[in-house]
This record gives structure tokens, sequence and C-alpha cells, in this order.
């Protein structure tokens, strides 16, 4: 590895490959983001009118040179083997359909939509304004009642199949949306759809700090995290986690030990912050 290319912002070498028959139309990735332990590429590199998403981790200067290959290996060699597995027990996450560890990169599934997060601000958001004026209306929470069971649902099938994620929170699920009906030729009808922004099946996405546990602490753990990010991305919806739960346990045979141990958890967390 030479390591004055890594300063660099080179796409992985995957992406320079010419897969295409005629691949001179072929439209260059587009880099989506570019976080801390790796950058997100759409691209129609696989076959042109099906995107990827492409996860590179690039290598890290600042890391041993020989450390930081074995860990970067490992670890999407991991997230590969855990979306591979939710796959094939029928969880909701992004097919794989290519990866080389040692070369740093995944390329899988593009799910189309956006995240979780970004649906139930827009709607908390939107509510909001026409509450302003006539108070004590009550407003119909139904759709979002209805996203948050579609939530448990996905939560609960993940744990059935004996993983955690890690790092839940509605920022790493996204919203499909679902497809247009068939009578529907142009799919522009948005107008009185409002109350669709909160319609698709729940998508699960970023496995990079998943693992395989049949533990109720490690469950209970993960249910955790995403309550409190819940709590802190959605604060005007923060009563609606119930919910969540609700249809967690619904859907999942051993919720119950579960959520007991998420009570243990819970008041760790509380006295940890109080010894702040
Ligand atoms: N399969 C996918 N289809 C569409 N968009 C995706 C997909 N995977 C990830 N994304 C988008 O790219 C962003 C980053 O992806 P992801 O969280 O998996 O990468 P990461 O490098 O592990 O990020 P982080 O630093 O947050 O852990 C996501 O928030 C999402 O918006």
């Amino acid at each position: 590895m030479a390591p004055t290319e890594t300063h660099q912002f080179p796409p992985p070498k995957v992406l320079t490959y010419h897969h295409h028959q005629s691949s001179s139309s072929s439209p260059p990735p587009t880099l989506i983001t570019q976080g801390a332990e790796g950058r997100l590429y759409k691209t129609t590199h696989l076959t042109r009118d099906r995107p990827c998403a492409l996860k590179y981790r690039p290598p890290k200067p600042y890391r041993h040179p020989v450390l930081d290959a074995r860990l970067t290996k490992a670890r999407l060699a991991s997230e590969a083997k855990v979306l591979e597995r939710c796959r094939r027990e029928g969880v909701s996450v992004p097919a794989v359909y290519a990866v080389d560890p040692a070369a740093g990169w995944m390329m899988m599934e593009w799910i189309e939509g956006v995240p979780v997060r970004v649906r139930i601000n827009a709607w908390l958001g939107e509510r909001c304004g026409e509450e302003d004026g006539e108070e004590g209306e009550e407003m119909d929470e139904t759709p979002l009642v209805d996203l948050m069971k579609r939530v448990g649902e996905a939560v609960g099938a993940l744990h059935r199949t004996g993983v955690v994620h890690g790092d839940l929170t509605t920022s790493n699920m996204m919203l499909r949306p679902p497809p247009p009906p068939p009578g529907q030729v142009n799919g522009r009808e948005e107008e009185d759809n409002k109350a669709k922004v909160l319609e698709g099946e729940v998508v699960l996405i970023d496995f990079g700090l998943a693992t395989q546990s049949m533990s109720d602490e490690d469950r209970a753990v993960d249910l955790y995290v995403l309550e409190r990010a819940f709590a802190s991305t959605h604060p005007r919806a923060e009563r609606l986690f119930a919910s969540v739960l609700a249809s967690y346990r619904d859907a999942f045979k051993k919720a119950s030990s579960v959520l007991v141990k998420l009570e243990d958890v819970r008041m760790r967390g509380r006295k940890r912050s109080m010894l702040g």
C-alpha cells in the first residue's frame, strides 16, 4: 500500500473498472456521504439500471497499515456476514451484491427513500404549523403510531435472527416508499398525499457495529440506544416510543425478558447521568 495515496481522495479501485459493454456512457459514481469510518457512493457500476450503494473504508493514515488493513477487513467481512444472515431470515436490510474485505469495499442494494428521522421530523413540523391558533385540537397520530409499529417490528425481526445492530437510530432506518399503484402512470399524485409521507417499508441499514448475540442484555442495550436517540431526535414524539416497544413485544417471542432487562439498563443510565 503506497502511503502517499492515503491523503488523496481517490474512489476505490473497483469503481474505476469498466464492467459495462459500452461503459463510456455509464454515469460516474456519486459520493453520498463521507463519514468518520468511510464513504458511501451511489453507483450504477454493476448494472446500468440498478443503482448500488458502495461502502468504502479507505486506509487510515494514522493507523499502523498492517493493523488497519486487518481491522477494516474483519469489520467489513462481519458486516457483510450479518447482512446476509438478516437477508436469509427475512429481515428488511440491503442485499449484499459483492464484497472485497481486503480492498475495503462492499457493494449492496441501493435503498430508495429517506431516513425515518427525516420523515418523522417533517411530519411533526407540519403538524406543529397546523396546530397554531386552535388550542386543544387533537391531532391524528395514527400514521406516526403506525410507523412506530413498523420500527418495532423491524427491530423484533432483527433480534429474532440473533443479531443486535449496535447503533440503532432513526437515521439508520430507511423508509422505502411503496411502489406506485399500477394505474398511476406518472406517479405524481402527491398533492393530498401528506398522510402518505410516513408510509413505506422500514429498512435497517449501517451494520458496521452489528454483532451476533442472543443475550437479553445486548438486545436491551440495542433498544435503549434507540430509545435515547429517539428522545433526542424527536422530543415531541417521545411518548410514542411506547408503540415501538409494544410492537417489538408482539413481533418477538422472547421480548418480555428483554423488556425487563431494559428497565435495568435504563436505571443504570440514570445513575450514570446523576453521577455526571
Ligand atoms: N444501501 C443504502 N441505500 C441507500 N442509502 C444508503 C445505503 N446505505 C447507506 N446509505 C446512506 O448513506 C449514509 C451512510 O451510510 P452508513 O451509515 O451505512 O455508513 P457509515 O460510514 O457506517 O456511517 P456512520 O459513520 O454513520 O456509521 C446513510 O445514513 C444513508 O443515508
